[in-house]
Parts: structure tokens; C-alpha cells; sequence
């Protein structure tokens, strides 16, 4: 009996090592020679640390600098890369549908849990059915008869950003934070159009801190995305997240849970989003989380975006000084007084319409892969078989500055939209900073709108100068799913009318 003790503890330790032994060896030999060489995407290009291990995507995506990474990681292996073990990016025109694309028998290559989850609620994670009823009942917001409705709302913001960039600007002597201000616009806006009423960003020259909060936390947002992918962590990540994150995130939902009441209870028929969505047709009706989530998701997804292509536009514009007189020829040519640009007029400006997608191009909003995952059965992609649960992406900002798909494509030229012949062979089915598919942007018509009547009206008043401290103002940034932008600081100079009277 005495003798038993010593022998057992010797043989559970010695189990315990040979356990631990063979884990180590599985984990640093076996399964690292599996996904190199025998793994179903063993035959793709790419860093093979990237091809064993998450770590390395992880740390890129935390890191800020996916979308440099990206690019020179498709500059090295071509136009697809694998990025993980599980994973491929693709910079291919043909992709775009591939991936995006409507599949057979409304089977979807859907967005990974990790990126979208369903459990939200909202039409960016519903699964396939709830998110054909999300999208039926809010399509008729972006129609264009639904736009001409609401741009008096609209057209109210735009006035009061004019007004306020002129008294500050001081005749182009102070220097603006037009990041700020477009977010501003922006966000009023859409919470005008979500809401029922503006956030007050104009009104009281501050960010709201519904607002403040989002952009406080676009890193760590990125980080529990990054992390959610690895199983341990997801189970464990709910207690890493300090307390007091988790109340603000908690806030921030319960003012928009008041903000859609104080809507619902003014009870009045107004062209807005929260309008479109009690608007039930037949079986197709929302429940009130889903309101409160989808007019969340809308204020988020409506306004930084387009706040972003438009400090982009501003930004090359100023860096362009032969764009920028083009721009400031055809505008302040084309119209006899301000008030003519609107979203229908701005459509007539082939210039105007040639800036802002150069600068989706050079800038596109969700400049990063908008991630999906194949089926479990796998996924037909670029006519070869992708087996299940592979990640596959698109990372827009290293699609559109590809030198297989743009001449010069470092560059910002206009003039490539506008039928010049240098650029003929242009791959500009690529552009597709909107995405495609079932799950494309349902809001691309008023973020064209916006985009090009802000920017028409920015350009009639001022023409644009950069201000020292902004000079690197693209290479400082960081991006996640959106870029973390930092203040692009401009002086405002009141535009003369000279070239109106050269034309
Ligand atoms: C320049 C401005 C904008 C850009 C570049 C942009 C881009 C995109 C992209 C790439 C997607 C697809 C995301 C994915 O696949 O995960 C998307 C989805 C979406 N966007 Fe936009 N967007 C812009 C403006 C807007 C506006 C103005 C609204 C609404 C007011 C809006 C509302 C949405 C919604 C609700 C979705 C989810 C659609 C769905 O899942 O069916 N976006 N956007």
C-alpha cells in the first residue's frame, strides 16, 4: 500500500509529459507541415508563417496597417494570396462576383460570424431570409423619387456646414479640420434621417458623444473582431473586455433604443428610414430590436463612409492643383447661383463625377476585406473548387491600386473616367467600392448624392490648400474595417470666380 502512492504519481506525470510532448509536437511540427504542403490551399503563393499560423493576420489587422500589408502582399504573389491558413485574398476584377455574387439555389458564400453575427439582429448579419425582409422594406428609402423627398432634410445640413466652414475659416486664414467637419454633416444627417432628429454636431460645433464613442473605439472594435476568430478566445473574450467599455457599449445602445421611441411616439409621416421600416407590407414587418438595431446600423454605416470619401476628394484635390482648377472651371461654370446644386444637377458634371470615384478608388471607404466564408460543402470560386469554412476576400484598397488593374495606378487621375485613351485598358469592373451582390451597399445612391453635392458645394465656395501639418496626412493613417482617421487640416480659401470668367 505504502509503495502504491509514489508509483501512481510517476505514471500520471509521466502522462502528463508524453500529453504535452505529443501537443507540442503536433502543434509545432505535424500540423505546420500539413497546412504547407498537404492542406487543400497548400498550391496558393504566400508568406508561409501566414500559411501555418493565425498570428501573423491577427497581428497585421490589431497592427492598423492591413491595408499597406495587403497591398505589398499581392505586389509580391499576384492577385491571389494566402493569407492564412484558412484563407485567400483575391484581387482579380472576376472575383467580385465570385465571391459576392447571388449563388445557386440563393446558396451564399455568407459573411463570416466573426465579422457579422447574426445574433445582432441587423441587415448586415441577418441570415438569408431575414435579410431579403430587411432589405425589401428598406430599399424604397434610396430610391430616387424617396432622395428628392428627403433632400430638403439634407439640404438644411449642408446649408448650416457651408455657413459654419465659412465663418471659420476666416478667409482661409485659420486652418479647418474638414475631417471633422464632414463627420459633422455627416452624422447629422443620417441621425435626421435614422432618428427623426440631427445628433447637433453642426448646431453646437462638437461631436456628439454617441458618435465620439464609435470613433474612440474603431481599434478595439477591430481587436475582438481579430480575436473573436480564435474558438478559446471567443468563449473567454466577453470577461476581457474592461467594465466600463461594456457600459458605454450598453449606453450606446440604450440612447438609440430612446431615440427610435421619441421617433415612433412623434408618430409623424416623415421620409425617413424609421418611416420605411413601420411601413410593413403584408408579412414583411420588422420587430422593434430589429428597428433599433437596423437605424443603429444605418447612422454607422451612412455617415463615416461617406464623411471618408469626402475628406479623401478633399484631400487629393488639394494635392492636385490642375483637378482641383477643373473641378472648380466646371462648377463654378456650370451654375448661376449655389443653390442650383443638388442631387440631380450634380449628376450632369462629368468632371465632378470623375473626382469622386478616383477618390473611392485611391480611398475607398472599407479599404480592408468585407471577410466571407464558403459553405461547408465549399464554394465554386474563379472556376476552382475553395474547400468549406475557407475565408476568401477582398481587400478593396490593394484591388483598386493594383498595377494589373489601373495604369498608374499610384496615381490620382480623373481624367482615367473620363474615356481618356491612356487608360483604355483600365480594368474598371474592379471598382466596386460599393461591393455587389444580394449584400451590397443599399445606400450607394444617397452616398453618390451626398457625396457629389457636398463636394460641389465645397468646391463653388473654396478652393482648397493644404495646410503644412496635413502634408502626409494619407501615410499616417490606420485602418481596420474603416480607416482611423486623423484630422486632414485645410485652409479654406473663398474661391474666386476667375475661371468662370476664362470660359
Ligand atoms: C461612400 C459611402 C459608402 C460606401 C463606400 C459604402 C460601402 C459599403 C460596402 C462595401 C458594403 C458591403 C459591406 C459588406 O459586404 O459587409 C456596404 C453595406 C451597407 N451599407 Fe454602405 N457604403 C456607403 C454609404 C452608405 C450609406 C449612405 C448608407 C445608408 C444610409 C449605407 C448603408 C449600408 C448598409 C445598411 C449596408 C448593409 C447592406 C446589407 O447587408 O444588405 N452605406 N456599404
Amino acid at each position: 500500500m505504502a509503495n502504491k502512492q509514489p508509483f501512481e504519481i510517476t505514471s500520471w506525470a509521466r502522462l502528463g509529459v508524453v500529453f504535452a510532448g505529443t501537443t507540442l509536437v503536433y502543434f509545432i511540427i505535424v500540423l505546420p507541415i500539413y497546412r504547407l504542403l498537404f492542406h487543400p490551399l497548400a498550391k496558393y503563393p504566400g508568406p508561409k508563417t501566414w500559411a501555418i499560423s493565425q498570428i501573423p493576420w491577427t497581428l497585421m489587422f490589431c497592427s492598423g496597417q492591413s491595408h499597406r500589408r495587403l497591398l505589398e502582399l499581392h505586389d509580391k504573389y499576384g492577385s491571389i494570396v494566402r493569407i492564412g491558413p484558412n484563407e485567400l485574398s483575391y484581387t482579380i476584377p472576376e472575383a467580385w462576383e465570385s465571391i459576392m455574387g447571388r449563388r445557386k439555389r440563393n446558396v451564399e458564400n455568407p459573411k463570416a460570424p466573426w465579422y457579422c453575427p447574426a445574433e445582432n439582429k441587423d441587415i448586415t448579419g441577418a441570415p438569408y431570409s431575414d435579410h431579403v425582409r430587411m432589405r425589401r422594406l428598406l430599399a424604397p428609402c434610396f430610391a430616387a423619387s424617396a432622395m428628392q423627398e428627403q433632400q430638403p432634410i439634407i439640404k438644411s445640413h449642408i446649408n448650416l456646414l457651408i455657413e459654419r466652414l465659412r465663418e471659420r475659416s476666416q478667409n482661409g486664414k485659420t486652418a479647418i479640420n474638414v475631417t471633422q467637419w464632414y463627420n459633422y454633416c455627416l452624422f447629422d444627417i443620417i441621425g435626421d434621417l435614422s432618428f427623426g432628429e440631427p445628433f447637433g454636431c453642426l448646431q453646437e460645433s462638437a461631436m456628439h458623444p454617441w458618435i465620439a464613442w464609435i470613433f474612440a473605439n474603431i481599434r478595439h472594435i477591430a481587436i475582438g473582431i481579430a480575436l473573436n476568430r480564435f474558438p478559446l478566445l471567443r468563449v473567454v473574450l466577453p470577461w476581457l473586455v474592461p467594465k466600463s467599455l461594456r457600459k458605454q457599449a450598453e449606453d450606446l445602445k440604450r440612447v438609440s433604443r430612446e431615440k427610435v421611441t421619441r421617433r415612433l411616439e412623434a408618430g409623424r409621416d416623415r421620409p425617413d428610414f424609421i418611416q420605411a421600416m413601420i411601413s410593413g407590407k403584408g408579412d414583411v414587418t420588422l420587430t422593434r430590436e430589429e428597428i433599433e438595431n437596423n437605424a443603429m446600423v444605418l447612422t454607422i454605416a451612412g455617415s463615416e463612409t461617406t464623411a471618408t470619401a469626402l475628406t479623401g476628394a478633399t484631400y487629393f484635390l488639394s494635392k492636385s492643383p490642375s483637378a482641383m482648377a477643373k473641378l472648380a472651371s466646371e462648377v463654378r461654370s456650370t451654375f448661376k447661383q449655389e443653390a442650383d446644386i443638388d442631387f440631380l444637377s450634380v449628376t450632369k458634371l462629368p468632371y465632378l463625377k470623375a473626382v469622386t470615384e478616383e477618390a473611392l478608388r485611391m480611398y475607398p471607404p472599407g479599404p480592408n476585406a468585407q471577410p466571407r466564408i464558403t459553405p461547408p460543402g465549399g464554394s465554386l470560386i474563379l472556376g476552382e473548387h475553395i474547400p468549406g469554412n475557407t475565408v476568401i476576400g477582398i481587400p478593396q484598397r490593394a484591388m483598386f491600386l493594383s498595377e494589373s488593374n489601373f495604369t498608374r495606378a499610384r496615381e490620382f487621375i480623373p481624367e482615367r473616367w473620363l474615356n481618356d485613351s491612356e487608360f483604355s485598358t483600365d480594368r474598371k469592373d474592379c471598382f466596386n467600392p460599393f461591393s455587389v451582390g444580394p449584400r451590397n451597399c443599399i445606400g450607394m445612391n444617397l452616398a453618390y448624392a451626398e457625396f457629389r453635392t457636398i463636394l460641389g458645394r465645397m468646391v463653388w465656395n473654396f478652393d482648397f490648400e493644404i495646410a503644412d501639418s496635413s502634408r502626409n496626412w494619407m501615410e499616417e493613417q490606420n485602418s481596420y474595417l474603416l480607416w482611423d482617421k486623423i484630422p486632414l487640416y485645410m485652409h479654406l480659401v473663398p474661391g474666386t470666380r476667375a475661371e468662370v470668367r476664362s470660359t
